[in-house]
């Protein structure tokens, strides 16, 4: 029998108790579909737990756990990208492989620490970093290998889509779901990166490398999280067939030069209500990819939680078993590569700003009830090249203002800035225009 394969993990909190219990749970699979003892040899944790198996060695000094001699493979979910980037790279210069579900870290740090990795001939994986317990990441770089991918869309948080579902269908309050999804252990430890989009900007930083073979750039995602959302927008999005959901979009496009370009962005969008998307609710995530010649493929379930996240885990763990037990476990034999096209073949396809992204757009505008704002408006539109796809025009509110709600077929966002500086200049206009991009891709 071969010798058992010896883990660390670092930090006990959700997703490291979450890989302890699967453990414990599965041990007789694991070990029928590996062929070898999985066992946990030590922990790094800040407080000494007495509800773990006596067996393992529990240490405060994590930098200790990361290069013990009685570890293979080290797991890192204590999260953040200072402590957990010093110890990733500790890990990798004493040669061993690491498990992460670090997405902030990979996002920021990727390019470094998969370098360092590929020199120390160690792998670093990241199954559980996107999408939680989907397996995008090996669908993206193993099984669609062979395709070119065109575009991607994805719901890739599951705390805000827990949230925004809760509130459509209940009508509870923010802060209320908010505090729901963190005691479920679905929120980041600072919940603003899910609800500010940063979360969901990591992870398609992540996608977007291993579709397109771009180096790591979370620094060009453009970034909106669904805290401006109010149920009034949710409502008349609804009235007009669409459903509002938070969703990452990377999208190859040609100019007419011929010039490719790349666009990274995670916002709210209206999708339409019986497009696949719109129906991915609560803590599930699912993610779209068009890709050639296979053409679109949904991938769907829970992208947060303890049991979920600790399967992602287990599955990288469960590679790099085999890789263990192969006579040549360095990246020239097994490895696929981190950003799933080999480094030196990635290319510098330039990320698109802002102003030259292209979507349609839910437009709220607030005017006082005078013959001919609607012409007015519909004038500044049509002169700046957008074409309407849809007016709703609602039974005056307060004062006589009402609200006009316009859907636009797609634009590039410097036009739709232009036209939306001069519509709100107009006299009868009495606030800033709201503005939510609307997406068919999805
Ligand atoms: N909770 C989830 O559903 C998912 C989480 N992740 C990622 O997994 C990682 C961990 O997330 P959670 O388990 O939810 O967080 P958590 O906050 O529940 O657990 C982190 C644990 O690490 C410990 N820790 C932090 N710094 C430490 C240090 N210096 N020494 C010893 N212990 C330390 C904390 O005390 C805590 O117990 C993060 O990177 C997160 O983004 C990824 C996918 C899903
Ligand atoms: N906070 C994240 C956890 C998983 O990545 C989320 O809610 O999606
Ligand atoms: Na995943």
């Amino acid at each position: 029998m071969s010798k058992p394969i010896k883990l660390a993990i670092l930090g006990l909190g959700t997703v490291g108790t979450g890989v302890i219990n699967l453990i414990n749970d599965n041990l007789d699979e694991l070990k029928r579909r590996s062929g070898r003892d999985i066992i946990i040899t030590e922990v790094g944790t800040r407080r000494q737990r007495d509800d773990i198996d006596a067996s393992i060695i529990q240490n405060d000094d994590l930098m200790a756990v990361a290069a013990s001699d009685n570890v293979d493979i080290v797991i890192e979910v204590i999260g953040g990208t200072t402590f957990a980037k010093d110890i990733i790279m500790h890990a990798i210069k004493h040669g061993k492989h690491v498990v992460t579900a670090n997405k902030a870290l990979l996002a920021e740090h990727g390019n470094e620490i998969f370098a360092l990795a590929e020199a120390n001939n160690v792998h670093v994986a990241y199954e559980a970093a996107v999408a939680g317990g989907i397996p995008i990441i090996k669908v993206m770089r193993e099984a669609l290998a062979a395709n070119k991918v065109d575009w991607l869309a994805g719901i890739i948080n599951g705390t805000g889509n827990f949230i925004m579902s809760e509130m459509r269908d209940t009508g509870r309050p923010f802060a209320d779901v908010l505090k729901e999804a963190q005691d479920l252990g679905y929120a980041e430890a600072d919940p603003t990166f899910d609800v500010e989009g940063i979360d969901a900007a990591h992870k398609l930083a992540l996608l977007a490398s291993i579709a397109f073979g771009i180096p790591l750039q979370f620094d060009k995602v453009y970034c909106e999280g669904i805290t401006a959302i109010t149920l009034q927008d949710v409502n008349y999005a609804e009235e007009l067939g669409y459903r509002i959901k938070h969703v990452g979009f990377a999208v190859r496009r040609t100019n007419d030069k011929g010039e490719e370009g790349i666009e990274l962005r995670v916002h709210p969008t209206l999708i339409p209500q019986d497009a696949l998307l719109a129906n991915v609710n609560g803590v599930k995530n699912a993610v779209l990819v068009n890709s050639h010649p296979l053409g679109q493929t949904l991938y769907y379930g829970d992208g947060a939680g303890a049991g979920a996240t600790a399967s992602a885990v287990m599955a990288d763990v469960m590679d790099l078993v085999r890789v263990l037990g192969t006579d040549n476990s360095s990246q020239h034999g097994h490895h696929v590569p981190h950003l799933s096209f080999l480094p030196k073949q990635l290319s510098d396809t330039p990320i698109l700003r802002a102003e030259q992204m292209i979507t349609g757009y839910y437009l709220r505008v607030h005017a006082y009830d005078n013959p001919g704002v609607l012409a007015d408006i519909t004038r500044i539109l049509s002169d700046a090249g957008i074409n309407i796809d849809a007016i709703l025009q609602k039974p005056a509110h307060k004062a006589g203002q009402v609200p006009i709600i316009i859907l636009t077929l797609p634009v590039v966002e410097s036009q739709m800035n232009l036209a939306i500086e001069k519509i709100e200049k107009l006299d009868a206009i009495t606030d800033k225009v709201v503005r939510i991009r609307l997406d068919e891709l999805a």
